[in-house]
């Protein structure tokens, strides 16, 4: 089998086949990236096209960078010109208009290494034979730009609707299609409309004065639109020119979207129109997911930054991609519906949503290059260990940080290198997000100069260069990353000499990397040098010189790079808890700075900066308190489980997330792996999937005689009323009623069963397998846990973990009295120990408890619901059937829709005042609500 291409070494294939046009190689890059965001990472949708695709697309922006003409009385051809200028290419840098046409039909044609039309020149080709109304270059549900920027008048639209119909539009949702607003020009119902609308009411005759104050329209993803200028335009040219606010917003039918994609996906573009917006805002009520008081709260300390910008908001968990992208995505092609609602302000877009990230416009960019250093590429990629080097370093993985050059502008688009092939590795190493900048050195294709700015989770810092043979050894460090680095090997390796400079030090790496040249090492090595005479003061490091893993057609030029890592170590100043993995680089950063750490704030330093090119990060650091944890879990379950409200996330009380409940002290729990035993055992009849035979095995048998579990894996209807109609409670710190043994336990087959892993009697033991949540419930609950997918009925969804304590250790503990904190986050495992007198002092002293409030999982996070709660707990045996330890697991009582909060029963009665916790005063809105009945808890 041919070894596979890294990234690195395609992009190089795909710069060297279009070598001969001439196109910068930046753009070159820019544009594959894009591409390769379109299709999903498939590089062979690219590359069997021989790069046609990829060229049209080069050639698609360029002709967009063409000055459109105005059509005015002197110039009637104006307009005739815009229109023929679609199907013209512009040349690439240095090649004539002429020559590039050439190349690129004859690329598409066949003639050169490219061969069918792609489907860019399918769409130009179409455009070209449109109707002479220029309008017609719009495809249906492709955004015009113009329109959007307000620079195209309304009155050329086919119909105007009335400006009554604002309201209707609003709510309406219609598949590629461009919904009309009062000003739009176009009937929602009309099949040839060709661009977004307008719906604010205009007076006649005014609406080109009046345009954008609303457009709603709908949009579909079209691949090849990306490849088009317009993809990045429009966020960037229609924020600029017409300083219109692109935001997402909650949609109406927010329920059936969440079920569809898990998240809403909206994105509003409204004029930057100042307050006379307001009177309108409240007449367009958005769906609410908070209070307005939270989202204020959530978001009033961002609001200084953001009242004066215009750019690109959004919201809603981007399925792992980088806010940047995520964006891009949501604007331009997602298949859903993009709703845009009117009017605009800043305010009231805070009081229905949170972003996740905000988008400023382009900004200048200042290309001035350090005088003695030409810029060469700057790349901040996720270059680290490989699978193998982080096994033999446990706990050394690393993270991307990214950096975006201010000297350069940034032509790559912004994309999320999660799965990236090339970039992420087999071990699970989270790269935050990735930029590609470069600057195109005298038609050299400079593929293998990188930088890696990384942090682990304990908040180490590395920065390592990597850096290919072909290079010219120049190279330039943007100088923000040399003022943090300097300080930091300064500190980090008591250097007192003020003279140190860490450019030379990168310099000294260079000349290396020039003098490893001549001497291609085949096989990964590792060498220590020592820094030059020039570079006294910084202490030795290690180059790695290694072979990229294979190419199919191998090439000198890319089997080897080197690279050189552990310059810089910085000491770890975060919270091993908080991991830091990456739906977004933003949140990331800013979930390191609610924990103050240092290392943080001079990264958000480093990433800020008025030159920051095209980039969110500048602005969104701006923001304060605001983050994202991605996986509280830090991967022990095998799916993450994310927070939604990372304003809050700095709220999060701090724990240690264990999968699996623990022994801390002196609980004994008779457990005894592998060892066959003669009760509650199907050793050694079962073989296979024990749910298969009939009768059932002796674990199945201990389940009321039949297993618990349907052949999907759901816990039987019978069990759940059983269960459901309980009244025990489990909550510490309020009276018991019954033990739970007098019904039945569901008993598991475990290692000493000879099953496989695979037997259907096997669920609770999986761990958690659903899309689950944490998130700032609106009610003042606090923390609770949502559902991100719908859930069947009898669906396991995670069981009550936490630290195994007895009754007596939790006594010892909390000897002088045990804080409400703690109280909330402890469940009783009364089996066998319940003594009928509920009085703590009274309780067998072997009895077992969990205690989730340091050590839990994401059930400490559940919350209650008097009587109708979509959870109940099931005490599920595994390991042993003896009652006396089992795993308290949550399954569904009914159909529980996504983003449907999940609650259990805590069998509480409210104003009872016997027991000893500090009651909460219960806010589950259920009709069956306890606490203003005052039900005390009968006690058999
Ligand atoms: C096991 S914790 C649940 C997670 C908790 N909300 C948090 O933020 O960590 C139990 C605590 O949550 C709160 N809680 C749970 N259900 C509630 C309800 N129905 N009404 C009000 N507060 C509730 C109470 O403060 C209770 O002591």
């Amino acid at each position: 089998m041919a070894p596979k291409l890294t990234k690195a070494a395609r992009t190089e294939k795909a710069c060297r086949a279009l070598r001969d046009l001439r196109f910068p190689v930046d753009m070159i890059r820019a544009k594959l990236e894009e591409l390769l965001r379109v299709h999903r990472k498939n590089w062979k949708d690219i590359e069997d096209s021989n790069y046609s695709l990829l060229i049209d697309a080069i050639l698609s922006a360029e002709e967009e960078k063409q000055p459109e003409k105005v059509p005015t009385a002197a110039d009637p051809e104006a307009k005739q010109v815009k229109r023929s200028s679609k199907g013209t290419l512009s040349p690439p840098q240095g090649t004539s208009g002429h020559e590039a046409r050439h190349v690129g039909s004859r690329y598409r044609k066949g003639e050169g290494k490219a061969s069918s039309p792609s489907p860019l020149k399918r769409k130009r080709d179409h455009k070209a034979e449109a109707s002479s109304d220029s309008d017609g270059d719009l495809l249906p549900g492709e955004l015009d730009l113009e329109e959007v920027s307000g620079k195209r008048s309304c009155t050329r639209k086919k119909k105007v609707a009335s400006s009554s119909s604002s309201k209707k539009v609003s709510g309406a949702r219609r598949k590629d299609k461009i919904l009309p607003g009062p000003c739009s020009g176009l009937d929602a119902e009309s099949e040839d409309y060709k661009s977004p609308t307008v719906s604010k009411p205009t007076n006649q005759g005014s609406a080109r004065d009046e345009d954008t104050k609303i457009r709603l329209y709908t949009r579909r993803k079209k691949a090849a639109s990306l490849s088009s200028p317009q993809y990045h335009e429009k966020v960037k040219g229609s924020c600029q020119k017409t300083e219109v606010k692109v935001g997402a917003i909650s949609r109406p039918d927010h329920r059936e979207i969440v079920a569809r994609g898990g998240w809403e996906t909206q994105v509003k573009i409204v004029p930057n129109s100042g307050s006379d917006d307001d009177s309108e805002d409240a007449e367009t009520p958005l769906i609410r997911r908070r209070t307005k008081r939270q989202r204020r709260e959530d978001v009033a300390d961002i609001l200084p930054a953001w009242e004066n910008e215009t750019g690109l908001i959004c919201y809603g968990n981007p399925l792992n991609l980088s806010p940047m992208d995520y964006a891009l995505d949501m604007y331009l092609n997602d298949p859903r519906d993009m709703v845009m609602e009117s009017p605009y302000t800043i305010n009231n877009h805070l009081q229905d949503d949170i972003p996740l990230a905000f988008i400023p416009p382009a900004r200048e960019i200042d290309h001035t290059p350090a005088d003695e250093v030409k810029v060469l590429e700057y790349k901040f990629s996720g270059v680290t260990e490989t699978a193998k080097e982080v096994a033999d370093n446990p706990g050394d993985s690393m993270k991307l940080l990214e950096y975006t050059s201010p000297d350069a502008e940034i032509t790559g688009a912004v994309q999320s290198s999660i799965n990236d092939e090339a970039l992420v590795s087999e071990d699970g190493l989270n790269f935050i997000d990735q930029k590609v900048v470069s600057v195109e050195d005298e038609g050299h294709c400079c593929i293998a100069e990188e930088y890696c700015v990384a942090s682990s989770s304990i908040g180490e810092m590395r920065l390592s260069l990597v850096r290919g043979p072909s290079l010219p050894s120049t190279i330039c460090v943007p100088n923000e990353v040399i003022k943090v680095m300097e300080d930091e090997c300064k500190k980090s390796y008591k250097i007192t000499d003020p003279s140190f400079s860490f450019l030379k030090l990168m310099n000294d790496f260079c000349n290396l990397v020039c003098l490893m040249d001549s001497t291609m090492i085949d096989a990964p090595t590792s060498s220590t040098f020592h820094p030059s005479d020039s570079n006294p003061s910084a202490s030795s490091y290690k180059a790695t010189v290694f072979c990229a893993p294979g190419n199919d057609a191998p090439d000198p030029c890319l089997i080897a790079s080197f690279r050189f890592h552990n310059l810089i170590e910085v000491t770890p100043q975060v919270p091993k808890h908080i991991k830091l993995v990456g739906f977004g680089f933003l949140q990331s950063i800013k979930g390191i700075e609610f924990v103050g750490s240092k290392t943080n704030k001079m990264i958000s330093k480093l990433l800020e900066g008025p030159k920051c090119s095209r980039s969110f990060i500048g602005q969104a650091t701006q923001r304060k308190g605001y983050g994202y944890l991605d996986d509280i879990s830090k991967g022990e379950e095998k799916m993450e489980i994310s927070v939604l409200e990372g304003s809050r996330a700095k709220d999060l009380k701090r724990f240690n997330y264990i999968a699996q409940n623990m022994v801390l002290g002196e609980a004994n729990i008779e457990v005894k792996l592998g060892v066959p035993s003669s009760k509650g055992c199907c050793y050694p009849e079962c073989v296979g999937d024990c749910q298969t035979t009939n009768p059932p095995c002796k674990c199945g048998q201990l389940n009321g005689g039949e297993f618990a579990y349907t052949q999907s894996g759901l816990v039987k209807e019978q069990l759940l009323r059983e269960w459901s109609s309980r009244k025990d409670t489990t909550f510490y710190g309020h009276y018991l009623s019954r033990p739970h043994m007098e019904s039945n336990f569901i008993k598991e087959c475990w290692y000493s069963c000879g099953c496989l892993k695979k037997c259907g009697n096997r669920i609770v033991q999986r761990g958690i397998t659903r899309k689950l949540q944490v998130f700032w419930t609106p009610e003042g609950k606090g923390w609770g846990v949502q559902t991100l997918e719908s859930l069947p009925k009898g669906a396991f969804v995670c069981e009550y973990v936490g630290a195994i304590l007895t009754m007596s250790e939790l006594h010892r503990q909390g000897s002088k009295g045990i804080t409400d904190e703690k109280n909330a986050h402890i469940v009783l495992l009364d089996a066998g120990r319940y003594i009928s007198e509920p009085v703590l002092k009274d309780y067998g002293k072997e009895a077992l408890c969990l205690d989730a409030s340091e050590y839990g999982n994401v059930a400490r996070f559940i919350n209650h619901r008097c009587g109708d709660a979509n959870l109940v707990g099931i005490p599920v045996e595994v390991e042993t059937a003896s009652h006396q330890y089992y795993h308290l697991a949550f399954f569904t009582t009914r159909e529980v829709d996504a983003m449907e909060e999940l609650t259990r029963d805590y069998g509480i009665g409210f104003n009872d005042h016997r027991h000893t916790a500090k009651q909460f005063q219960c806010l589950c809105s259920s009709p069956f609500c306890r606490d203003s009945q005052k039900d005390l808890i009968v006690i058999d």
